[in-house]
């Protein structure tokens, strides 16, 4: 069933577990995905980027908001596990207003790269509009480092605990995002993972409210060798360690936000079909190699957040 996202993280983050957010930019990979949750018995959330939302009304940003809901409504609708929609990284407002028109589960007001009083006077202005509409918002406190699809910072600047007490207080915001040292794409970190748990726990025991990982992918080494033994170049591609994952859930993380491990394994689906099979050219074959590698990253990944079973 088709529900807000607020009611997944809020059970999650009494009973210490996290629910991955897969991002997708067509159909393809929102059936790898729902196959995958279903199996698993996993609540469920997909999350679009503005960019997707562009992508997917080919140009046109309330088509492409109104085709998502449509997609995930028509699945969610006639299955027995939670599924919410989540508009991820909303930057700009006609964004965030066309996805709560279409009727998307909640959004994201990312003002996360304005001063601390901008970002609360956005988010202050989102939350009255989005909670009036019955849709719940996520936040971001800090800056992850990093580049994909627009959404790039210079560097880390992680999230200050004392400002996120005053921020969830004076926004109402559902759930927030604190910068703890991710960043977004597959070259992530300069040397090893540092991911700041003692900071997590302070934002945790400050708030009391779900908190959402921002560049979580952990770049899995098979996937990216085998992208690359058909021709991918992946070189240096550094990820989020499961096991650092599992600490933030651990910490209070419930949402996981998850691009990048999906792209990966759909390439290298894609690329070994392709050179495996020169005849074929239908699109559901070529596609369909992907979807598959795709669906394993998800079971797995729901498997190892805890989610499991908890649909
Ligand atoms: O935090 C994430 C996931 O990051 P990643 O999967 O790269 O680790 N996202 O918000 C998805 C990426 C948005 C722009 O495409
Ligand atoms: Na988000
Ligand atoms: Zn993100």
């Amino acid at each position: 069933m088709y529900v807000n996202t607020k009611d997944i993280l809020e059970k999650a983050s009494k009973e210490y577990y996290a629910v991955p957010a897969f991002n997708i930019n067509n159909m393809e990979f929102f059936h790898a995905i729902l196959e995958g949750a279903i199996e698993k018995r996993a609540p469920l959330i997909i999350e679009t980027s503005e960019g997707a939302i562009k992508y997917a009304g080919n140009g046109d940003i309330h088509k492409g908001a109104k085709y998502f809901v449509e997609l995930v409504r028509l699945f969610a609708d006639s299955v027995d596990i939670p599924i919410a929609l989540h508009l991820d990284h909303g930057k700009h407002f006609e964004y965030i207003i066309a996805a709560i028109k279409a009727g998307y589960s909640s959004v994201m007001i990312d003002a996360s790269e304005e001063p601390f009083e901008e970002n609360m006077k956005k988010t202050k202005e989102i939350v009255k509009i989005a909670h009036a509409a019955g849709v719940s918002v996520e936040a971001e406190l800090g800056q992850l480092a990093g580049i994909e699809d627009n959404v790039s910072a210079a560097e880390n600047v992680l999230v200050d605990p004392e400002q996120a007490k005053i921020f969830v207080e004076e926004t109402g915001v559902d759930f927030l995002a604190p910068a703890i040292g991710t960043s977004h794409g597959a070259f992530k970190f300069k040397g090893e993972a540092k991911l700041d748990f003692e900071r997590l726990q302070k934002v945790k025991k400050l708030t009391g409210i779900p908190l959402v990982l921002h560049g979580a992918s952990s770049v899995l080494p098979e996937y990216v060798k085998l992208a690359e033994e058909y021709g991918a170049d992946l070189g240096g591609a550094k990820g989020v360690p499961e096991e650092e994952l599992k600490k933030c859930v651990q910490f209070g993380i419930n949402k996981v936000n998850t691009d990048t491990d999906l792209r990966i394994a759909f390439i290298a689906g894609m690329r070994k079909f392709l050179k495996e099979n020169p005849k074929e050219f239908d699109p559901r074959h070529y596609l369909g190699a992907g979807k598959k590698l795709v669906k394993e990253v998800v079971m797995n990944r729901l498997e190892f957040l805890g989610c499991a079973g908890k649909a």
